[in-house]
């Protein structure tokens, strides 16, 4: 009896229970009657917690059926302190929750949605901290995504380090005998270059040991070319900012050349900040070196931004990279790497030898190393500031920042347009006809005529027209060029300028600048004729410069505004595609807007940098001319080992002096008065 009594009860219970719990579709997985109650009497509380947390933020907007147990709640939780409410409502939040891996995300919004709006307001605190658990969820997927992302940089260049370590190790096992290696500093298409100490010199404190950039040739490497890079380094380097070497090891195929080592700035990382100070002394520098080279008759052939060390802390600079150079004969002749130790090279060495003697009154002579070291002394007496390479530059940030500050923040919109404004610059610069055959543009039209070779040697984007042309008497002119490359990139903060995929694209890119006209007449005077189905107006140099260097003033929303028509629209010239007010041909007829103060190079630098990038190779200037150009005029050369910043200073303190001097002496003159003192300032 007590048996059926008990099991009627308990039938009766679960009856009750069924009844007071809505009906819930069972989970195949949730068979087990056990589990069910669990879940339908956790289900209960969660309902319950619920609906009596409703309470503590929505006090109006009770329904009926759970005013009673919310009531209750409440006075419960009003003997509470404040600091309870508040827990019990981030409780709340869990309740109202279903925990979706390690985001809540609401089971009743939409019972929420419709209530009146009291109850509106925790769904979006609901929502809000969703979104806010979802940002700082996708935070740390990026921030731990980017640690990784280092981490296997790092490895890999962990891996390319010990890879070229190992590398040199076992093809010249001589070397781990005699250097220390260190890592790697650089690889190009031909060697890896490597740090390496004396092993002699282990015991010397590490500033004092003297560190060495072993460059360990590739062993496909023509022997020709390592043979005309070991002669040019040989007989040239050392001076004149041209790279030296201290030795040369070989092991059957293997060959590494030993340097002395140079830390230096990526011309990636400093290209778009050097002051103008900066921009002469490198281009100098590159001048000196390039001279120096020329007087030899060698050609270097593959100068660029990678091939050149400058240290802009220290001013140092060296002009490397020998793999691609080549020799003139004296009737222009290009002479084979073979012939270089012959007689007439040594013959020539001698000559440019005496010319290198009576050339050591020049910046970069013994004399300037002994000012160089003189200075150095006084440096340390008067106390070495904090490095400087800012100070330069960041007076040229301070001027753009004050024009900035002139122009209001432009919206998303005006960005956008002025991103697509200088987008279009730069296609018309890089525009090409697709359908020319890019590895055949240049035929020969005379048949009879045999066929001559010219040499394409260089790096693309630093090839001249001539070489473009395949013009086969290639002269010292062609490096030039690749220096007013690199001051084209410096004026206009657009690496690589010229970045076309052919030769035939590099030749439709000069065009694009210079206009078909120049090259056609330059090809000419070549021998060559070019065809062309479009005609291009040439640029100015400078506008097309300012208008990349100082976009966001040229395309500014202002300007634009004060330019735009009555219809809303901006007259466009048709020969460069840009508004007329900002028109960049060399031959403008529109009313061109002047950003008068803007540019902080002075005309000079645009009228050399026009001189090296003269398309006819016969009228180019040499890098000697070059040297003498006004644009150096007032330029006194970096002194390495000192500060640049502190350099600066003195130079200016030297200019106050001499400013004061002369007003002293004005002054001292009988009858003068202020108006005759500033006009004799300004003659000065
Ligand atoms: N003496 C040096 N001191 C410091 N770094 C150096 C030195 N020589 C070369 N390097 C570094 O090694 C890199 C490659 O050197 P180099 O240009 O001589 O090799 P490459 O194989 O001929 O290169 P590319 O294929 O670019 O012509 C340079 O860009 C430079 O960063």
């Amino acid at each position: 009896m007590d048996n059926n009594l008990q099991q009627q009860q308990q039938q009766q219970q679960q009856q009750q229970q069924q009844q007071q719990q809505p009906q819930q579709k069972t989970h195949p997985l949730f068979c087990n009657q056990n589990l069910q109650a669990k879940l339908a009497a956790i289900e209960a509380k969660l309902k319950q917690g619920s609906n009596s947390n409703m309470t503590i933020t929505t006090t109006s907007t009770q329904t009926n059926a759970n005013k009673k147990s919310s009531q209750q709640f409440s006075n419960n939780s009003r003997n509470k302190e404040t600091a309870a409410a508040t827990g019990s409502s981030r409780q709340q939040d869990r309740c109202n929750m279903g925990v979706i891996g390690r985001y809540c995300v609401p089971h009743n919004s939409q019972q929420q949605m419709a209530q009146p709006h009291g109850t509106v307001l925790p769904l979006l605190t609901q929502v809000q901290r969703v979104n806010n658990d979802l940002s700082d969820k996708l935070t740390r997927m990026a921030r731990r995504n980017t640690i990784k992302f280092r981490e296997f940089a790092a490895l890999q260049v962990q891996d390319k380090n010990a890879e070229a370590l190992l590398d040199l190790h076992n093809c010249i096992p001589e070397i781990s005998q005699i250097f220390d290696m260190h890592c790697r500093i650089g690889s190009g298409t031909f060697s890896t270059v490597l740090l390496g100490t004396l092993k002699r010199e282990r015991q010397l404190p590490e500033v004092q040991r003297r560190r060495f950039a072993i460059k360990h040739h590739n062993p496909t490497n023509h022997p020709e070319r390592i043979l005309r890079e070991l002669e040019c380094m040989f007989r040239m380097g050392g001076d004149h900012n041209v790279i030296g070497i201290n030795c040369c090891i070989r092991y059957n195929e293997n060959v590494a050349f030993v340097m002395p080592f140079m830390s230096h700035d990526r011309y990636h990382d400093i290209f778009r900040n050097l002051s103008l100070f900066e921009v002469k002394d490198y281009l100098r520098n590159l001048l000196i070196a390039l001279q120096h080279v020329h007087k030899f008759n060698v050609i270097h052939r593959d100068v660029k931004p990678s091939n050149i060390l400058y240290n802009r802390r220290t001013g140092k600079f060296l002009l490397c990279d020998f793999g691609l150079a080549q020799r003139l004969a004296e009737d222009g002749r290009l002479i084979q790497p073979s012939d270089l130790s012959g007689a007439a090279a040594l013959l020539h060495d001698i000559d440019a030898a005496q010319q290198q003697l009576m050339q050591r009154h020049d910046g970069n002579s013994l004399q300037a190393e002994n000012e160089a070291a003189a200075l150095r002394k006084r440096a340390v007496g008067g106390g070495t500031t904090a490095f400087g390479e800012t100070s330069s530059s960041s007076t040229t940030t301070i001027a753009n920042s004050n024009h900035q500050q002139l122009l209001t923040e432009p919206t998303k919109k005006e960005l956008a347009t002025q991103k697509a404004d200088t987008q279009r610059l730069i296609n018309r610069l890089r525009s090409t006809n697709a359908n020319v055959d890019q590895n055949n543009y240049v035929i020969s039209t005379n048949t009879s005529r045999k066929e001559m070779h010219a040499s394409r040697a260089g790096t693309p984007g630093y090839r001249p027209p001539e070489v473009l042309l395949r013009y086969p008497h290639q002269t010292t002119a062609v490096d030039v060029w690749a220096a007013g490359v690199i001051m084209l990139s410096m004026l206009s903060t657009m690496h690589p300028f010229f970045k076309a995929p052919s030769d035939c694209a590099a030749l439709s890119e000069i065009m694009n600048l210079f206009g078909d006209l120049e090259v056609r007449k330059a090809a000419f005077m070549l021998d060559r004729l070019v065809l062309i189905t479009q005609k291009v107006a040439a640029l100015d140099l400078r506008r097309v410069c300012m208008r990349l260097r100082y976009a966001q003033h040229f395309v500014s929303p202002e300007m634009q505004r004060r330019h735009r028509r009555a219809d809303g629209n901006t007259e466009m010239c048709r020969q460069c595609e840009q508004a007329t007010f900002n028109c960049i041909c060399k031959h403008s007829s529109h009313q061109l807007e002047t950003y008068d103060g803007l540019d902080m190079f002075p005309a000079h630098a645009y009228d050399l940098l026009g001189r090296l990038l003269e398309v006819n190779p016969q009228k180019r200037i040499t890098a000697e001319e070059a040297l003498k150009h006004p644009f150096f005029g007032d330029h006194h050369r970096i002194v390495s080992g000192i500060p640049l910043s502190q350099q600066i200073r003195s130079r200016e303190a030297m200019q106050t002096n001499c400013l004061s001097r002369t007003l002293t002496s004005y002054a001292s003159q009988p009858n003068t008065d202020a108006a005759s003192t500033t006009l004799g300032c300004c003659q000065l």
